[in-house]
């Protein structure tokens, strides 16, 4: 299926399951597949027959500052929510949020979540 990506979306934010995430932050990546139909857009030309990448990171933008959740599912989640809410043709999508240093020892590159969310989930 067609899809639109949104790659490397990189916020200072204050999500996590420890109090010194809360109080310290850290920085999340998240990655955005929307899957969608993008014949009319790709036939027509017209903004309006596809979704505006640019206005849908700044709702996930806005998303990953908000209000501070414990997991990284969890905020996967509302993202999804989020963007299916706003643009009718999204059909599903892959949410990807990777913690690039979360405040656990050991020796890693990151950790990351995905979410696969159809809309009739
Ligand atoms: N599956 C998950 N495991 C953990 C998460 C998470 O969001 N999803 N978060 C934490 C803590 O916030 C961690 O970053 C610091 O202990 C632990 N495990």
């Amino acid at each position: 299926m067609d899809n639109i990506k949104i790659n490397g979306i990189k916020t200072y934010a204050y999500h996590g399951a420890l109090e010194a995430e809360r109080v310290l932050g850290q920085y999340f990546i998240t990655d955005i597949v929307m899957y969608l139909d993008l014949t009319e857009a790709s036939g027509t030309d017209d903004l309006n027959a596809t979704v505006h990448y640019g206005e849908a990171y700044q709702l996930v933008e806005a998303v990953i500052r908000s209000e501070p959740v414990n997991l990284i599912e969890h905020l996967a989640e509302k993202v999804s929510r989020t963007l299916f809410d706003r643009y009718d043709r999204i059909l599903e999508m892959d949410i990807t949020i990777t913690k690039p240093s979360p405040p656990i020892d050991g020796s890693y590159e990151n950790v990351s979540i995905t979410l696969n969310r159809k809309r009739d989930n």
